[in-house]
């Protein structure tokens, strides 16, 4: 295992060893979720006791597999503890999420969730966020449409493509990503950007709050 493989092993690892029997769990999607979703797999089969609501199908399909208890909210309201990865987090936890395309279903598990736990390794702390392309979930009808207001906004958008094809969400929907050089006030882009009509939502997770662990290649790993 390479020393990254097992700097997001450790976040996700520390962050399952959160949870703990009654809880209702939100699970996160991704290489770093991958692994807190493990250990709560193996928890699970060593008695403990939790429902959870996953974030993405392939979250769902590997929480299935592991023998998690999968729930609805359809059945319950609000989660105990939701612990998910990220793409770039700023020095003031700012985050910018949807790499792996679930940002729409990780915000609404996020903002369900009374503790946000975010697991990453080291190389996803920035100072200010930007680097990473920002991944916008968009209704495909009129697509262009909202591809052309990204670029008023002086925006450099890409339509995220998967075989050739427009790459198409869990809720049907597609992704663009959009550069924008450094993200000064990422409260104020969140806003311009969900004010375009087509745009489902943003993977900017702004003021969540939330308790972040960084897991570095030289085995450190640090909760902020
Ligand atoms: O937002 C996400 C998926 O939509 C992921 O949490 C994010 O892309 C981080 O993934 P990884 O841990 O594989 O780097």
């Amino acid at each position: 295992m390479d020393t990254i493989t097992k700097a997001k092993k450790a976040a996700g690892e520390k962050a399952a060893s959160l949870v703990q029997s009654g809880m209702l769990v939100g699970l996160g999607t991704g290489s770093t979720a991958y692994w807190a979703i493990e250990k709560i797999g193996q928890m699970v089969k060593e008695g403990l006791n939790i429902r959870a609501v996953a974030t993405s199908v392939a979250s769902e399909q590997q929480a299935i597999a592991l023998g998690i208890p999968i729930t609805s909210f359809s059945e319950v309201q609000q989660l105990d503890i939701d612990i998910d990865g990220a793409d770039e987090i700023s020095e003031d936890l700012q985050i910018i999420k949807g790499g792996g395309g679930a940002l729409l279903r990780e915000k609404i598990v996020a903002h369900a969730s009374r503790k946000k736990v975010i697991v990453a390794d080291e190389r996803k702390y920035v100072r200010t966020l930007g680097k990473f392309p920002l991944p916008v979930e968009i209704i495909p009808f009129g697509w262009e449409l909202v591809f052309k207001s990204v670029q008023a906004l002086k925006g450099s958008p890409t339509l995220r493509t998967r075989e050739d094809k427009p790459y198409i969400t869990d809720n049907g929907n597609y992704i663009i990503d959009c550069l924008f050089g450094s993200i000064e006030n990422p409260e104020q882009l969140h806003h311009q950007l969900k004010a375009m009509t087509g745009v489902v939502e943003t993977g900017l997770f702004i003021n969540l709050k939330p308790t972040v662990i960084i897991a570095f290649e030289n085995g450190e790993v640090k909760t902020i």
